[in-house]
């Protein structure tokens, strides 16, 4: 019997993974990030593992063609992948929820606390000699006694939380379709977005990017916001009108902002946002340390292996 073959495009697949994947697959490696690219190696295929931030888009999966039973991304977030085609196909789909819940919400805490008391800033100016007199011009915000708002209350957003508690947070409030069980033991408040927003202290964003959500934050938003509020996102830049966000935190319509994710990464290198004293900067890497990848890797891969061989994945997308 022929082995089924997969499409990886990916330069960021262990070993063990792949050697793993190559047990029971033929293997189509693809290591160029060009669409033109991955174009000219789909056609055939019966399962794509997906670990790049190019769009998979129908033009993809179409010309794949009709072997093409599974699909797995080698992420949490799903919105560079059409999934409407997979469905419409009747394509098996699945991410990797859970196993980068403790990494990106450890960068979430990492965001808050550098924008909030000031890293950025203080570090630019010890480097051009900039000092200044006693601690009165660099007094932060804190966290103990807060109200942190969470948008996204899902595995992140309760990880966030879990993390925060210890730090005396005063309240926890959360948006989201309907209540979390995993809520009641943190005391956390489900209200809408503008409540959130008009409380919050601290705001972090740890929803899916989709039409609901894209753009979501923005000029009304901020100017509703505490002037002395600070914003984590570690979700997806276009959660947040960028040219909004760099205009509230130049006029002081928030106090700092703290971004893991930005529009477009990679964030060209005279963006604004790179200029502001009071924006901290980490170039997309939630999910990156050496465990969690891995654990991602390897759950992609069996996912892709039960897919292929027709049984449940661990982790499916209902779509
Ligand atoms: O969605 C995710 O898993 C992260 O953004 C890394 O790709």
């Amino acid at each position: 019997e022929e082995k089924p073959k997969i499409l990886i495009a990916s330069t960021v697949v262990p070993e063990s993974v792949l050697e793993l994947l190559k047990s029971k697959c033929a293997l189509i490696l693809i290591k160029k990030e060009s669409k033109n690219h991955i174009l000219s190696k789909v056609q055939g295929v019966h399962g794509i593992f997906w670990a790049t931030k190019t769009h998979l888009d129908k033009e993809i999966i179409d010309t794949a063609g009709p072997n093409l039973t599974t699909v797995c991304t080698m992420s949490a977030g799903y919105d560079h992948i059409d999934t409407k085609t997979l469905k419409l196909k009747g394509i098996k789909f699945a991410n990797t929820p859970g196993v980068l819940n403790a990494a990106v919400a450890d960068t979430a805490v990492l965001l808050a606390l550098a924008a909030s008391r000031r890293l950025h800033e203080g570090r630019v100016d010890m480097e051009s000699g900039n000092w200044k007199n006693g601690l009165q011009t660099r007094l932060g915000i804190d966290i103990s006694g807060s109200i942190v708002g969470i948008i996204g209350f899902g595995g992140i957003g309760q990880a966030i939380a879990k993390r925060l508690a210890p730090f005396e947070v005063s309240q926890f409030l959360y948006t989201g379709h309907s209540e979390k069980p995993e809520a009641k033991s943190l005391k956390a408040k489900l209200v809408d977005l503008e409540t959130l927003n008009k409380e919050a202290d601290f705001i972090f964003i740890s929803c899916p990017l989709n039409n609901e959500t894209k753009g979501m934050i923005n000029k009304d938003f901020f100017g509703k916001t505490k002037k002395t509020a600070v914003l984590v996102n570690i979700a997806r830049g276009e959660i947040v009108v960028q040219k909004d966000l760099i205009k509230a935190l130049k006029r002081g319509k928030i106090f700092a902002a703290g971004l893991d994710v930005m529009t477009p990464e990679p964030l060209p290198s005279d963006s604004e946002l790179l200029k502001l004293p009071n924006v901290v900067l980490t170039p997309h890497i939630g999910s990156a340390t050496k465990k969690t990848r891995e654990q991602m890797a390897e759950l992609t891969a069996h996912n892709m292996l039960r897919g292929l061989g027709g049984e449940n994945m661990i982790t499916p997308v209902n779509l």
